[in-house]
Protein backbone atom coordinates (compact mmCIF):
# COMPACT_ATOMS: atom_id res chain seq x y z
CA UNK A 1 0.00 0.00 0.00
CA UNK A 2 1.54 3.52 -0.79
CA UNK A 3 1.44 5.96 1.37
CA UNK A 4 -0.08 9.00 0.16
CA UNK A 5 1.55 12.71 2.22
CA UNK A 6 -0.72 14.90 4.13
CA UNK A 7 0.18 18.11 2.84
CA UNK A 8 -0.62 21.71 5.25
CA UNK A 9 -0.42 25.74 3.70
CA UNK A 10 -0.07 28.35 5.75
CA UNK A 11 -0.64 31.55 4.26
CA UNK A 12 -3.77 30.06 2.97
CA UNK A 13 -4.95 33.27 1.59
CA UNK A 14 -2.32 34.28 -0.02
CA UNK A 15 -1.17 34.32 -3.80
CA UNK A 16 0.53 31.44 -3.28
CA UNK A 17 -0.79 29.87 -0.88
CA UNK A 18 -4.10 29.75 -2.94
CA UNK A 19 -1.79 28.35 -5.56
CA UNK A 20 -0.46 25.67 -3.32
CA UNK A 21 -3.86 24.85 -2.55
CA UNK A 22 -4.82 24.20 -6.10
CA UNK A 23 -1.62 22.41 -6.78
CA UNK A 24 -1.56 19.77 -4.19
CA UNK A 25 -6.33 19.33 -4.79
CA UNK A 26 -5.22 18.80 -8.45
CA UNK A 27 -1.95 15.60 -7.33
CA UNK A 28 -2.85 12.06 -6.77
CA UNK A 29 0.85 11.84 -4.98
CA UNK A 30 -0.38 14.26 -1.72
CA UNK A 31 -3.61 15.23 -0.18
CA UNK A 32 -4.48 18.35 1.52
CA UNK A 33 -5.57 18.15 5.12
CA UNK A 34 -4.93 21.25 6.83
CA UNK A 35 -4.98 24.93 5.33
CA UNK A 36 -3.85 27.93 7.87
CA UNK A 37 -4.08 31.73 8.33
CA UNK A 38 -4.28 33.91 11.13
CA UNK A 39 -6.71 34.36 14.18
CA UNK A 40 -8.92 36.97 13.44
CA UNK A 41 -8.62 36.34 9.62
CA UNK A 42 -11.94 36.32 7.68
CA UNK A 43 -11.49 32.22 5.99
CA UNK A 44 -10.93 30.59 9.30
CA UNK A 45 -13.64 28.15 10.04
CA UNK A 46 -14.32 28.07 6.57
CA UNK A 47 -14.42 25.36 4.34
CA UNK A 48 -11.09 26.36 2.24
CA UNK A 49 -12.78 25.14 -1.17
CA UNK A 50 -15.76 27.30 -0.51
CA UNK A 51 -13.37 30.54 0.66
CA UNK A 52 -11.51 30.25 -2.66
CA UNK A 53 -14.83 30.74 -4.36
CA UNK A 54 -15.34 26.84 -5.65
CA UNK A 55 -17.05 23.97 -4.12
CA UNK A 56 -16.21 22.46 -0.66
CA UNK A 57 -13.63 20.03 0.00
CA UNK A 58 -13.69 19.01 3.78
CA UNK A 59 -10.66 20.97 4.80
CA UNK A 60 -11.40 23.80 7.18
CA UNK A 61 -9.15 26.74 7.49
CA UNK A 62 -7.43 26.51 10.84
CA UNK A 63 -5.88 29.48 13.41
CA UNK A 64 -3.88 26.42 15.06
CA UNK A 65 -0.91 25.47 13.38
CA UNK A 66 0.67 22.99 15.76
CA UNK A 67 -3.16 20.98 15.75
CA UNK A 68 -2.85 20.76 12.17
CA UNK A 69 1.31 20.06 11.67
CA UNK A 70 0.41 17.26 13.78
CA UNK A 71 -1.81 15.57 11.11
CA UNK A 72 0.50 16.18 8.22
CA UNK A 73 3.66 14.96 6.58
CA UNK A 74 4.64 18.48 4.85
CA UNK A 75 3.98 21.62 5.69
CA UNK A 76 4.38 24.29 2.82
CA UNK A 77 5.08 27.44 3.80
CA UNK A 78 5.25 31.05 1.55
CA UNK A 79 3.98 33.60 4.34
CA UNK A 80 6.14 36.06 5.79
CA UNK A 81 9.81 35.84 8.12
CA UNK A 82 7.85 36.17 11.46
CA UNK A 83 5.67 33.40 10.76
CA UNK A 84 7.72 31.06 9.12
CA UNK A 85 10.07 31.20 12.15
CA UNK A 86 6.81 30.17 14.02
CA UNK A 87 5.94 27.66 11.60
CA UNK A 88 9.77 26.16 11.58
CA UNK A 89 9.68 25.56 15.35
CA UNK A 90 6.01 24.05 15.67
CA UNK A 91 6.68 21.38 12.52
CA UNK A 92 9.76 20.36 14.20
CA UNK A 93 8.08 19.50 17.11
CA UNK A 94 5.59 17.76 14.64
CA UNK A 95 8.43 16.56 12.75
CA UNK A 96 6.80 17.70 9.67
CA UNK A 97 8.75 18.56 6.17
CA UNK A 98 8.81 22.15 6.10
CA UNK A 99 9.22 23.41 2.65
CA UNK A 100 9.98 27.48 3.09
CA UNK A 101 9.18 29.42 -0.19
CA UNK A 102 9.12 32.90 1.99
CA UNK A 103 11.92 35.47 1.27
CA UNK A 104 12.90 38.70 2.74
CA UNK A 105 14.68 36.61 6.11
CA UNK A 106 17.69 38.46 7.48
CA UNK A 107 20.78 36.41 8.06
CA UNK A 108 20.04 36.33 11.72
CA UNK A 109 16.23 34.81 10.96
CA UNK A 110 17.73 32.20 8.34
CA UNK A 111 20.36 31.24 11.22
CA UNK A 112 17.33 31.17 13.71
CA UNK A 113 16.06 27.93 11.57
CA UNK A 114 18.92 26.07 12.78
CA UNK A 115 17.39 24.67 16.14
CA UNK A 116 14.47 23.37 13.86
CA UNK A 117 16.30 21.81 11.26
CA UNK A 118 18.14 19.38 13.84
CA UNK A 119 14.68 17.67 14.61
CA UNK A 120 12.67 17.71 10.75
CA UNK A 121 14.15 18.09 7.56
CA UNK A 122 13.66 21.80 5.97
CA UNK A 123 13.80 22.98 2.07
CA UNK A 124 13.98 26.34 1.95
CA UNK A 125 14.59 28.27 -1.78
CA UNK A 126 13.85 32.12 -2.70
CA UNK A 127 12.65 30.09 -5.92
CA UNK A 128 11.04 26.77 -6.41
CA UNK A 129 10.96 26.74 -9.82
CA UNK A 130 12.69 24.10 -12.32
CA UNK A 131 14.43 27.31 -14.84
CA UNK A 132 15.86 29.41 -11.65
CA UNK A 133 17.35 26.52 -10.47
CA UNK A 134 19.16 25.60 -13.51
CA UNK A 135 19.75 29.52 -14.00
CA UNK A 136 21.18 29.46 -10.67
CA UNK A 137 24.01 26.68 -11.97
CA UNK A 138 24.41 28.58 -15.17
CA UNK A 139 25.22 31.46 -13.18
CA UNK A 140 27.89 30.27 -11.60
CA UNK A 141 29.19 28.99 -14.42
CA UNK A 142 29.46 31.91 -16.59
CA UNK A 143 30.84 34.08 -13.37
CA UNK A 144 33.45 31.33 -12.91
CA UNK A 145 34.75 31.85 -16.84
CA UNK A 146 34.85 35.40 -16.93
CA UNK A 147 36.67 37.81 -15.09
CA UNK A 148 36.54 41.31 -13.47
CA UNK A 149 36.03 42.74 -17.16
CA UNK A 150 32.99 41.82 -17.13
CA UNK A 151 30.76 43.91 -14.41
CA UNK A 152 27.90 41.82 -13.11
CA UNK A 153 24.74 43.20 -12.33
CA UNK A 154 21.28 41.04 -11.16
CA UNK A 155 18.20 43.04 -12.03
CA UNK A 156 14.34 41.63 -11.18
CA UNK A 157 10.93 42.65 -11.90
CA UNK A 158 7.88 41.40 -9.62
CA UNK A 159 4.34 42.59 -8.58
CA UNK A 160 3.05 46.06 -7.11
CA UNK A 161 2.66 43.87 -3.65
CA UNK A 162 5.90 42.53 -3.41
CA UNK A 163 7.34 43.68 0.25
CA UNK A 164 10.99 43.01 -0.18
CA UNK A 165 14.00 43.69 -2.32
CA UNK A 166 16.24 42.89 -3.95
CA UNK A 167 13.50 39.39 -4.43
CA UNK A 168 15.13 35.79 -2.74
CA UNK A 169 15.92 34.77 -6.31
CA UNK A 170 18.16 38.26 -7.11
CA UNK A 171 20.48 37.10 -4.03
CA UNK A 172 20.10 33.67 -4.69
CA UNK A 173 21.74 34.63 -8.81
CA UNK A 174 23.96 36.61 -6.91
CA UNK A 175 25.43 34.21 -4.38
CA UNK A 176 25.96 32.02 -7.19
CA UNK A 177 27.59 34.52 -9.56
CA UNK A 178 29.91 35.65 -6.09
CA UNK A 179 30.60 31.90 -5.73
CA UNK A 180 31.82 31.41 -9.67
CA UNK A 181 34.04 34.25 -8.91
CA UNK A 182 35.22 32.90 -5.67
CA UNK A 183 34.35 35.98 -3.51
CA UNK A 184 32.05 36.46 -0.89
CA UNK A 185 28.63 38.26 -1.69
CA UNK A 186 28.41 40.31 1.35
CA UNK A 187 32.12 42.10 0.20
CA UNK A 188 30.97 42.33 -3.40
CA UNK A 189 26.94 43.25 -2.74
CA UNK A 190 26.24 46.85 -4.42
CA UNK A 191 22.20 47.64 -3.72
CA UNK A 192 20.17 50.44 -4.19
CA UNK A 193 22.43 53.28 -5.93
CA UNK A 194 20.78 56.59 -5.73
CA UNK A 195 22.50 60.14 -6.05
CA UNK A 196 26.23 60.60 -6.99
CA UNK A 197 27.39 57.58 -6.12
CA UNK A 198 30.61 57.46 -7.83
CA UNK A 199 31.79 55.41 -10.65
CA UNK A 200 31.12 51.83 -10.45
CA UNK A 201 33.59 49.44 -8.61
CA UNK A 202 34.99 46.67 -10.56
CA UNK A 203 34.39 43.53 -8.72
CA UNK A 204 30.93 44.43 -7.78
CA UNK A 205 27.95 42.82 -8.13
CA UNK A 206 24.75 45.13 -8.32
CA UNK A 207 21.30 44.43 -7.68
CA UNK A 208 18.48 46.40 -9.42
CA UNK A 209 14.71 46.04 -8.27
CA UNK A 210 11.42 47.10 -10.75
CA UNK A 211 8.29 46.49 -8.61
CA UNK A 212 4.86 47.67 -10.96
CA UNK A 213 1.79 45.66 -12.17
CA UNK A 214 1.34 42.50 -12.24
CA UNK A 215 4.48 40.65 -13.35
CA UNK A 216 4.97 37.41 -12.10
CA UNK A 217 8.99 37.36 -11.25
CA UNK A 218 11.75 38.29 -13.87
CA UNK A 219 15.36 37.99 -13.63
CA UNK A 220 18.29 38.73 -15.58
CA UNK A 221 22.21 38.32 -14.89
CA UNK A 222 23.68 40.15 -17.26
CA UNK A 223 27.40 40.11 -17.29
CA UNK A 224 29.06 43.47 -19.14
CA UNK A 225 32.39 44.16 -20.81
CA UNK A 226 33.58 46.64 -23.23
CA UNK A 227 32.20 45.47 -26.30
CA UNK A 228 29.93 42.63 -25.73
CA UNK A 229 27.46 41.37 -22.55
CA UNK A 230 25.97 38.43 -21.75
CA UNK A 231 22.26 38.24 -20.51
CA UNK A 232 20.46 35.17 -18.69
CA UNK A 233 17.13 35.69 -18.65
CA UNK A 234 13.97 33.73 -16.74
CA UNK A 235 10.70 34.46 -16.49
CA UNK A 236 7.97 33.44 -14.68
CA UNK A 237 4.77 33.78 -15.98
CA UNK A 238 2.64 31.62 -13.74
CA UNK A 239 2.56 30.88 -9.98
CA UNK A 240 2.23 27.66 -10.67
CA UNK A 241 5.76 26.65 -11.37
CA UNK A 242 6.67 27.58 -7.63
CA UNK A 243 3.90 25.81 -6.24
CA UNK A 244 4.62 22.42 -8.34
CA UNK A 245 8.49 23.06 -7.53
CA UNK A 246 6.88 23.36 -3.31
CA UNK A 247 5.12 20.13 -3.86
CA UNK A 248 8.35 18.46 -5.26
CA UNK A 249 10.08 19.49 -2.41
CA UNK A 250 7.68 18.17 0.10
CA UNK A 251 7.32 15.01 -1.30
CA UNK A 252 11.48 14.69 -1.84
CA UNK A 253 11.63 15.42 2.17
CA UNK A 254 9.70 12.55 2.96
CA UNK A 255 12.26 10.01 5.06
CA UNK A 256 15.09 12.45 5.04
CA UNK A 257 17.04 13.06 7.93
CA UNK A 258 16.71 16.09 9.67
CA UNK A 259 18.43 19.12 8.03
CA UNK A 260 18.78 21.57 6.10
CA UNK A 261 18.14 21.45 2.24
CA UNK A 262 17.86 23.62 -1.15
CA UNK A 263 15.84 23.10 -4.24
CA UNK A 264 19.20 21.55 -5.92
CA UNK A 265 19.19 18.84 -3.96
CA UNK A 266 15.71 18.02 -4.51
CA UNK A 267 16.35 18.68 -8.36
CA UNK A 268 19.63 16.88 -8.70
CA UNK A 269 21.35 19.65 -9.20
CA UNK A 270 23.87 20.20 -6.72
CA UNK A 271 27.65 19.90 -7.45
CA UNK A 272 28.95 17.51 -4.42
N1 LIG B 1 10.31 30.66 -3.14
C1 LIG B 1 9.48 30.86 -4.17
O1 LIG B 1 9.49 30.13 -5.19
C2 LIG B 1 8.48 31.97 -4.07
C3 LIG B 1 8.43 32.73 -2.95
N2 LIG B 1 7.46 33.66 -2.79
C4 LIG B 1 7.43 34.32 -1.49
O2 LIG B 1 6.31 33.82 -0.74
C5 LIG B 1 5.89 34.82 0.17
C6 LIG B 1 4.38 35.05 0.01
O3 LIG B 1 4.13 35.62 -1.25
P1 LIG B 1 2.64 35.93 -1.72
O4 LIG B 1 1.80 34.69 -1.66
O5 LIG B 1 2.75 36.66 -2.99
O6 LIG B 1 2.17 36.94 -0.56
P2 LIG B 1 0.72 37.25 0.01
O7 LIG B 1 0.83 38.52 0.77
O8 LIG B 1 -0.30 37.10 -1.06
O9 LIG B 1 0.46 36.04 1.04
C7 LIG B 1 1.12 35.92 2.27
C8 LIG B 1 0.25 35.09 3.19
O10 LIG B 1 0.95 34.87 4.42
C9 LIG B 1 0.11 35.25 5.51
N3 LIG B 1 0.88 35.77 6.63
C10 LIG B 1 1.74 36.81 6.62
N4 LIG B 1 2.22 37.03 7.86
C11 LIG B 1 1.64 36.10 8.65
C12 LIG B 1 1.72 35.81 10.04
N5 LIG B 1 2.52 36.53 10.85
N6 LIG B 1 0.99 34.77 10.51
C13 LIG B 1 0.21 34.05 9.70
N7 LIG B 1 0.07 34.28 8.38
C14 LIG B 1 0.79 35.29 7.88
C15 LIG B 1 -0.78 36.35 4.93
O11 LIG B 1 -1.91 36.50 5.74
P3 LIG B 1 -2.56 37.98 5.92
O12 LIG B 1 -3.20 38.30 4.62
O13 LIG B 1 -3.52 37.80 7.05
O14 LIG B 1 -1.40 38.91 6.25
C16 LIG B 1 -1.07 35.78 3.54
O15 LIG B 1 -2.10 34.83 3.58
C17 LIG B 1 6.75 36.05 -0.10
O16 LIG B 1 7.83 36.05 0.81
C18 LIG B 1 7.25 35.80 -1.52
O17 LIG B 1 8.44 36.47 -1.82
C19 LIG B 1 6.51 33.89 -3.72
C20 LIG B 1 6.52 33.19 -4.89
C21 LIG B 1 7.52 32.17 -5.17
O1 LIG C 1 7.06 37.65 -4.22
C1 LIG C 1 6.97 37.02 -5.29
O2 LIG C 1 5.96 37.06 -6.00
C2 LIG C 1 8.09 36.16 -5.68
N1 LIG C 1 9.05 36.00 -4.82
C3 LIG C 1 10.18 35.18 -4.97
C4 LIG C 1 11.44 36.02 -4.86
O3 LIG C 1 11.51 36.88 -3.97
O4 LIG C 1 12.36 35.81 -5.64
C5 LIG C 1 10.13 34.27 -6.17
C6 LIG C 1 9.37 34.79 -7.35
O5 LIG C 1 10.20 35.60 -8.12
C7 LIG C 1 8.06 35.47 -6.98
Amino acid sequence: MTHTPGIVITGASGRMGQMLIKTVLDSDKAQLVGAIERTGHEWVGQDVGVAMGGAPIGVLVSDDPLEAFAKAQAVIDFTAPKATLEFAALAAQARCVHVIGTTGMSDDEIAALEPASRHAAIVRAGNMSLGVNLLVQLTKKVAAALDEDFDIEVIEAHHHHKVDAPSGTALMLGEAAAEGRGVDLNDVSDRGRDGITGARKCGDIGFTAIRGGDIVGEHDVLFAAAGERIVLRHMATDRAIFARGALKAALWGQGKAPGAYDMLDVLGLSEG
